[in-house]
């Protein structure tokens, strides 16, 4: 029997949740299993409050019994997990492949700790392989799209069957293949000062540690500060 090394990466994740915690729910195959994981814990006494980053989390989290709570009931949070599209050494990463990164990257900023749960495919050596999504407005987006191509990328829009994708938020993803990113920090500078992007994937100085399953079973634990 193989191993399913998203479901192991997020359940050791959860032994990272105590007693007490207000947790951030993040979005995506990976993230499901440790939002699985915290329904079992809830069933066998664990006292968390949560907030999901997702409508899809949330549904999960509520069929589960995991306590949810609206953000002006809460400050701040203790802890989030959440997966990755891509993560290299130093913690940088690439979200956003289930379209949430907006209500992710809010989640994470307001967590003492990010906690990344991935498999092994998703450590890089430099991001970029993975086309970057940008989340933009709909309005006038074929100028934004145009900004962010001189940025030299390929954006494409993001669809869903017939129709463009649609964010939690009613933005549009633009996908930008940008190959190698050479310094995600310029780039994520760059993407921040174009009028019409609403936020974008680069995660930098975010996550805090790295939980990666292998398919041998092992774990590697990456934590930030490590790579420098
Ligand atoms: O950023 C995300 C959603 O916006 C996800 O965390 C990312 O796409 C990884 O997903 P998965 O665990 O399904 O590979």
């Amino acid at each position: 029997m193989s191993i399913n090394v998203k479901q192991l990466a997020a359940e050791k994740a959860v032994e990272y949740v105590k007693d007490g915690m207000r947790v951030g729910l993040g979005t995506g195959s990976t993230a499901y299993w440790a939002i699985r994981k915290l329904g079992e814990r809830v069933k066998e006494g664990l006292q968390i409050t949560a907030v999901a980053t997702s409508v899809a989390s949330e549904e999960q989290a509520r069929e589960l019994g995991i306590p949810l709570v609206g953000f002006g009931d809460i400050g701040s949070l203790d802890l989030t997990i959440d997966g990755a599209d891509e993560l290299n050494h130093d913690l940088e990463l690439i979200k956003g492949g289930g379209g949430a990164l907006l209500r992710e990257k809010i989640v994470a900023r307001n967590s003492t700790r990010m906690i990344v749960v991935a498999d092994e495919s998703k450590a890089v050596h430099t991001l970029g392989k993975f086309p970057l999504p940008v989340e933009i407005v709909p309005f006038a987006w074929e100028w934004t799209v145009a900004a962010l191509a001189k940025l030299g990328c390929t954006p494409e829009l993001r669809r869903s069957g017939d129709a463009l994708y649609k964010t939690d938020n009613g933005n549009y993803i633009a996908d930008c293949r940008f190959g190698s990113i050479a310094s995600a920090a310029e780039l994520a500078d760059s993407l921040q000062n174009i009028t019409g992007v609403v936020e974008h994937g680069l995660f930098i100085g975010i996550a805090a540690v790295a939980i990666v399953g292998k398919p041998d079973g092992s774990i590697e634990v990456i934590e930030r500060g490590q790579g420098e």
